[in-house]
């Protein structure tokens, strides 16, 4: 099923950040509709960096590549500013769609650009963003979504952001991502601005400027899907502090044992017995 028709059904779509082979398999296997590429993730694992416009297109592109090898899911991927221009943005939309993306999220800050939940962000004017929107629309193949993100509520207020959002739909948004509104009644407002026009977006941090609300709260106010992008990372920085740390006290792996998968769990986890037997099949032996 497409992306887009998946956005008719009622139900929310809920869609966990990934940022390599590894992680986008283990979010399919766990029973996920679409998984969600973000630059924020591919920042901090790749990069060990912040999400402050490091990663390339490129980088980003190559991941994407290799997730699309893992997995059949749809990928909503982070375009973030498009990476430049109008001109940029369209080749973006190329390469992404080369690269197996099934939406494109691009953002109207300027570039380079920050992760929305951090301070002083700045924006491109109104009507620079809807020529990225527009670009991007020329130079689809598929039919890949574009998901148009503004920033504008921390940076020129609540209904700045609703005026730009209405007009990112005008130059032909597919989704709205009013990112880091910052309570439910802000939540509110966006829901009942935009609902039955486009399908609606919500991101939720960990720590970041939005309350969290469970993916059930957020269908109730009326969006449509629910990206978890750097929730992944958070939770293994932790473990993977907590497991360096232990090594190094105990010059030993033993006492981290019972919190992590032993050589046949990882194994089961990422399908080598099922890779070992499609090996069999075509070497020739069997
Ligand atoms: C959605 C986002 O653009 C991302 O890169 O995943 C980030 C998320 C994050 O920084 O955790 C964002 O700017 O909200």
């Amino acid at each position: 099923m497409t992306l887009r028709k998946r956005l008719t059904a009622p139900d929310i779509l809920i869609a966990p950040g990934v940022y390599d082979g590894l992680t986008a398999a283990l979010a399919t296997d766990a029973g996920f509709e679409a998984l969600y590429l973000s630059g924020a993730a591919v920042a901090y694992t790749r990069l060990g960096r912040p999400d402050i416009g490091l990663s390339t297109a490129s980088e980003m592109t190559d991941t994407m590549a290799l997730i699309a090898d893992r997995t059949d899911l749809p990928v909503i991927m982070d375009a973030d500013t498009g990476f430049g221009n109008a001109l940029n943005a369209r080749r973006t939309m190329q390469s992404y769609e080369r690269a197996g993306a099934s939406a494109l999220q691009v953002e109207d800050q300027t570039y380079p650009k920050k992760c929305g939940h951090l301070s002083d962000k700045s924006l491109i004017k109104k009507d620079e963003m809807c020529g990225k929107i527009a670009a991007m629309a020329d130079a689809r193949r598929h039919d890949t979504l574009i998901i148009a993100r503004t920033d504008a509520i921390a940076v020129e207020g609540f209904d700045a952001a609703i005026d730009r959002a209405g007009s990112y739909i005008d130059a032909g948004a597919d989704v709205l991502f009013i990112e880091a509104p910052r309570d439910s009644s802000e939540l509110s407002k966006i829901a009942d601005a935009f609902r039955g026009r486009v399908p609606l977006l919500v991101n939720m941090v960990e720590g970041g400027a939005t309350p969290i609300s469970s993916a059930t709260a957020l269908q109730d106010m009326g969006f449509d899907i629910v990206i978890f992008p750097g929730g992944i990372v958070r939770a293994l920085a932790k473990t993977a502090e907590d497991y360096y740390a232990s090594l190094k006290k105990a010059g030993s792996n033993k006492p981290f044992l019972d919190r992590m998968h032993d050589f046949d769990g990882l194994n089961a986890a990422i399908g080598t017995p099922e890779m070992l037997a499609m090996g069999k099949k075509f070497d020739g032996s069997a």
